[in-house]
């Protein structure tokens, strides 16, 4: 676990350039974690300068969570850049199962861009497993095994997923991770799946190997929440305090608090 311990070092140094094609709620909240983390957020929507921002960008996040039409056309124009330059592509299909419009633009993200790894609540990886949807408007109803739909998802989809919840899962369809750290307050406060996504595409843009390179970001993550909630009163004391955990965590602080565990392959 050292050496994926490591990777936070190489997102410190090497400072990627995220490009977040996210939505309205939380783009201020990914912005500064990321740059709390020591990445580099940049925010481009325009579909005239999507594909040239994802050009220069290390890694790219697609999410649907206040889509518009004209945001589908530049998220398709970023993927299809981001594949061509060979980049990292993170899919957060937020709220998919929701409404037929989200689902229709998931499906066509799944199809027409390369997506190296999709992170989403147990109700959005189950339904695109192709389970019936379990979503309450953005957030997670869904009941059932998350090692078993994390699993099936990532085989149908043929991509890596992270099943977020109290337990993480991360998977290929072959090899597992579980991981689990992280804390209740970060389902009061809006974001903490959306910025994970974004935190899991730095982390993919230093890291050689993405299934290590995910649950480390996953595992990073959650070690920070929980350090955060420690030093927190509630929602609004956490939202900071989460910040600030996610810029001092070093390795060694991590390494103390981690919970992950590779189940198998
Ligand atoms: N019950 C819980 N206990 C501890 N951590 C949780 C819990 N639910 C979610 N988390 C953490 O919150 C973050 C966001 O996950 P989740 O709430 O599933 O995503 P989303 O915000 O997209 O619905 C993840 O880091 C996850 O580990
Ligand atoms: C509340 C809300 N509504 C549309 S997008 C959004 C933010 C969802 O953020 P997260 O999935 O990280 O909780
Ligand atoms: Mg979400």
């Amino acid at each position: 676990m050292n050496e994926i311990a490591s990777l936070l070092m190489n997102v410190r140094d090497r400072q990627p350039l995220i490009h977040n094609i996210t939505n309205q709620v939380v783009t201020n909240f990914t912005a500064n974690g990321l740059l709390a983390m020591g990445a580099s957020p940049v925010m481009a929507n325009a579909e005239e300068e999507a594909a040239d921002m994802a050009a220069v960008a290390d890694a790219l996040v697609l999410n649907i969570g206040t889509l518009t039409a004209p945001q589908v056309t530049a998220m398709l124009k970023a993927g299809q850049a981001a594949n061509q330059k060979g980049i990292p592509v993170v899919f957060d299909p937020v709220g998919v199962g929701a409404t037929s419009f989200r689902n229709m633009v998931a499906l066509r993200i799944l199809e027409e861009i390369d997506v190296s790894l999709i992170r989403g609540n147990a109700g959005e990886i189950a339904f695109l497993a192709g389970a019936d949807a379990e979503m309450k408007g953005v957030d997670s109803a869904f009941q059932g095994d998350g090692r078993k739909i994390a699993v099936e998802a990532a085989k149908q989809l043929e991509t890596a997923v992270v099943l977020t919840g109290e337990e993480d899962v991360i998977t290929d369809g072959n090899s597992l991770y579980l991981s689990g750290n992280g804390h209740q307050l970060q389902t009061k406060i809006t974001g903490a799946g959306c910025l994970l996504s974004s935190v899991t595409a730095a982390f993919l843009a230093v890291g050689s190997d993405k299934l290590s390179a995910a649950a480390a970001a996953v595992s990073y993550y959650g070690a920070a929440a929980e350090f955060a909630a420690s030093a927190s009163d509630g929602p609004g004391s956490f939202q900071s305090a989460f910040l600030d955990a996610l810029h001092q965590l070093d390795e060694e602080g991590w390494l103390k608090k981690m919970q992950l565990k590779r189940v198998d392959g």
